[in-house]
């Protein structure tokens, strides 16, 4: 049987899991690629730090290049840029198939990678990219090849999920439960990707770039965090009967000239508790895929940790190494079309907004007239009525939700009502999908 040589580089959370499973399964491994796939050395900073996973101290080095020189897959899961990208590059230019996990990457520079590795003829795969262990790229790239994908909209941050999941079900602080997910292994060497909404806006542009079949800039996705999420939007949003969710959003809507554009974007997002998305718990994710002739469809399941991160890096793994054996030139993502990306404003979405008011008369109607001028319609209005500290008079609390309407009408509706002298401040505004 044939040997093809892996190169692994990097040996964290989903590294160390890759290296293991790559170890313990490999009669297995080798009867599904009818090759065997040995595991030729890890590249690491430290060959001695303590692992995860107990695997032999010989495999380890920190001469990356030299490991990819004689490999036949590399599979890169260091993260980041630098060295990553280089390496990648290196992989390819020496005709090694790759396997990534590394979303910044392919945000960052996946148009590039692809366009040489179609020039090399290797491959190169990333389901572990997107929603950790969830299918989702492979069924968007093959099963929905022959489809027009419309909309993907989906929680594809683990990290986030579980910090806004703990703050809905236990009340519990955002930072205890960031360090959790540290500890747990779902979030980023550096988490203000995630809690800044950066990882899963990668994610949505990755996503965006093989929905669409163009190119997606990083910078085009509108990113917005969590991290002014607070205990009381949370509480406000139960009231009302919603859940805060990150969601990663990107679809085709028509542009101002009536052409065809694309709207990508994360930001928190109020959606109503019978929702599916709404039971998507834990660092669990979850995709919904709209497509002409299919309809809608949805993909669910672990989206972070180490284990169900080097399932799908084992499965690209796998299917690459497959095509290896039986020969002939791989094929990446081609983009052959060019789609502008349009700015949020360009989008459509309703608004839930919070905010202290004056308890006088013709309050309310000083503001009802705002939403009237630029032709935003309220849905509903709740307003309760508490004393102000100081005794020197009520504030009215209201929450206000809003028909659908274009995103620059909500923001001017919103900007206006924070100038009104009877409203003391604007506590909150989310934007609300799934009614
Ligand atoms: N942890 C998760 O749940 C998921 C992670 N990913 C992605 O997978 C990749 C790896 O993630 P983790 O394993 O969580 O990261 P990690 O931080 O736990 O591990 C990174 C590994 O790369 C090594 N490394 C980093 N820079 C290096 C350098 N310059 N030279 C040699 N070795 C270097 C580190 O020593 C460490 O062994 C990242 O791109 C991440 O975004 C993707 C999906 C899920
Ligand atoms: N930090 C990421 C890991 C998976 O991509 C997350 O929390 O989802
Ligand atoms: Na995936």
């Amino acid at each position: 049987m044939k040997t093809l040589k892996v190169a692994l580089l990097g040996c964290g959370n989903v590294g160390s899991q890759v290296a293991r499973i790559l170890l313990e399964d490999a009669e297995d491994l080798a009867a599904r690629v009818g090759a065997r796939l040995k595991l030729a050395g890890i590249a690491v900073r430290n060959p001695d730090a303590p692992r995860e996973a107990d695997l032999p101290r010989e495999l380890f080095t920190t001469d990356a290049e030299a490991l990819i020189a004689s490999a036949d897959i590399v599979i890169e899961l260091m993260g980041g840029l630098e060295p990553a990208g280089t390496l990648v590059r290196s992989a390819i230019a020496h005709g090694a198939a790759v396997v990534t996990g590394n979303k910044a990457l392919l945000a960052a520079q996946g148009h590039d990678l692809s366009a040489l590795a179609e020039e090399a003829g290797v491959q190169l795969s990333y389901e572990a990219a997107v929603a950790g262990a969830i299918p989702i790229l492979r069924p968007i790239a093959e099963s929905l090849a022959g489809d027009h994908i419309t909309k993907v909209m989906g929680i594809v941050n683990g990290t986030t999920n579980f910090i806004l999941d703990a703050m809905d079900t236990t009340g519990a602080a955002f930072g205890d439960v960031l360090a959790e997910a540290q500890r747990l292994g779902y979030a980023e060497a550096d988490p203000t990707a995630d809690v800044g909404g950066h990882d899963a806006a990668a994610k949505a542009a990755i996503l965006a770039a093989l929905s669409f079949h163009t190119t997606v800039d990083a910078a085009d996705v509108h990113c917005e965090g969590i991290t002014s999420i607070t205990a009381d939007d949370v509480a406000a949003a139960q009231e009302a009967g919603y859940v805060i969710k990150l969601l990663a959003i990107a679809e085709r809507l028509p542009a101002a000239d009536g052409s065809d554009g694309i709207s990508v974007r994360v930001h928190p997002t109020l959606i109503p508790r019978l929702h599916p998305l709404a039971s998507v718990h834990g660092a669990f994710n979850a995709v919904f895929v709209e497509a002409e002739n299919a309809g809608q469809l949805m993909f669910y399941g672990q989206g972070a940790g180490g284990r169900p991160t080097a399932s799908a890096v084992l499965g690209d793994t796998v299917a690459l190494a497959r095509r290896l054996v039986i020969g002939g030139r791989g094929r990446t993502r081609s983009h052959d079309v060019t789609i502008p990306a349009l700015p949020i404003a360009q989008t459509t979405t309703s608004y839930y907004i919070g905010l202290e008011a004056k308890d006088q008369p013709g309050v309310l109607a000083r503001i009802a007239q705002i939403f009237a001028a630029h032709g935003v319609s309220i849905e509903t209005m709740r307003q309760t009525t508490h004393p102000v500290a100081d005794g020197s008079g009520d504030s009215a609390t209201l929450r206000i939700g809003t028909h659908r309407g274009p995103e620059a009408a909500l923001a001017a509706t919103v900007a206006e009502i924070e100038q009104l002298d009877v409203v003391t401040a604007v506590t909150s505004v989310l934007r609300v999908e799934g009614n």
